[in-house]
């Protein structure tokens, strides 16, 4: 197999590190490319064994898969260096946020498949949340579901849910790491040390996280088995209620939602 990643970003290193650890591909059937940034990707070459190449005719001779996993204000330049060399075997998957297949496939030129994953960072340690869409051309899809299954959970969707998906999972776990990075500032208010703060924060996000996933419970049955009739969690999470937490939450993923929207009718 040939996968070609058209950018070697966050986005792109966390899921080519993801497969390799998963050993779904060898690093030999990656290739990467940047658009200037010759040093990052040397280091991949160097750390993981893949290859690395500026050459487009390169890059797209004989590629099962192409990765767009440039930003998508980039995704015109990387169309120019594509269009040309693009073969009839080769499917393209993108990873930009709100770029349409249409875009696509008018921007490259051709009618050649195309699947649309959002993704996210947490590809890196196989946890990926991934929602994908495809064109109606788009056969044998089982193996380009088990290469994305190699580093996470995939749910299909309808390509107009791809906006909720981008909101919800893309930039979701940004809101989360928001969220505890506050959480760390506000334990320093509290009288903490910043190291203490880092400290607690970032085991009660591991232990919170592990017990999502072990104990076979709901959110909010976990919630409940903390909270004591007229304790200190009752008290919080009145306060927490009162500030609109569901409020504000609503506001973060409407305004990514409509992000996504907006860069899929150009507007950059
Ligand atoms: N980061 C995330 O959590 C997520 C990101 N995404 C999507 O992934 C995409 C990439 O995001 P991210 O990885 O964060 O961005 P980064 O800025 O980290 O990476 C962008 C990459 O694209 C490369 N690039 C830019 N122009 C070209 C070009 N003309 N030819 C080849 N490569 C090019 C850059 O090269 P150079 O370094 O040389 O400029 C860089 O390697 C975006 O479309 C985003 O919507 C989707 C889900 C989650
Ligand atoms: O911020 C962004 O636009 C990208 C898409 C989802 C996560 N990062």
């Amino acid at each position: 197999m040939k996968i070609t990643f058209y950018g070697a970003g966050n986005m792109a290193s966390a899921i080519f590190i993801g497969m390799i650890e998963n050993q779904v591909v060898k690093p030999e059937e990656i290739f990467l490319t940047s658009k200037s940034n010759k040093e990052k990707i040397l280091f991949f070459k160097e750390k993981l064994g893949v290859n690395v190449a500026w050459d487009d005719k390169e890059l797209m001779e004989d590629a099962d898969y192409v990765i767009l996993a440039s930003k998508p204000q980039n995704f015109p330049e990387v169309a120019d260096r594509i269009r040309d060399h693009i073969e009839e075997k080769t499917k393209v998957i993108s990873v930009m946020a709100g770029t349409q297949i249409n875009t696509i496939q008018t921007e490259l030129g051709t009618n050649n498949p195309v699947a649309r994953v959002m993704p996210n960072t947490n590809a890196m340690v196989q946890h990926s949340m991934s929602g994908i869409t495809y064109s109606s051309n788009f056969k044998d899809r089982d193996e380009l579901v088990e290469l994305m299954e190699s580093y996470g959970k995939i749910v299909e969707v309808e390509e107009d849910e791809m906006h909720n998906i981008t909101a919800a999972t893309g930039s979701g776990s940004a809101f989360l790491y928001y969220i505890y990075e506050k959480y760390a500032e506000s334990l320093i208010e509290l009288g903490f040390s910043e190291q203490q703060a880092m400290f607690l924060t970032k085991n009660l996000v591991i232990g919170a996280g592990k017990m999502v996933e072990e104990s076979g419970i709901t959110f909010s049955e976990l919630r409940k088995n903390i909270t004591s009739k007229n304790g200190t969690t009752e008290a919080g999470l009145e306060a927490l209620d009162g500030d609109g937490i569901r409020k504000i939450l609503t506001t973060t993923l409407n305004a990514a939602k409509n992000r996504s929207e907006e860069i899929s009718r150009g507007e950059n």
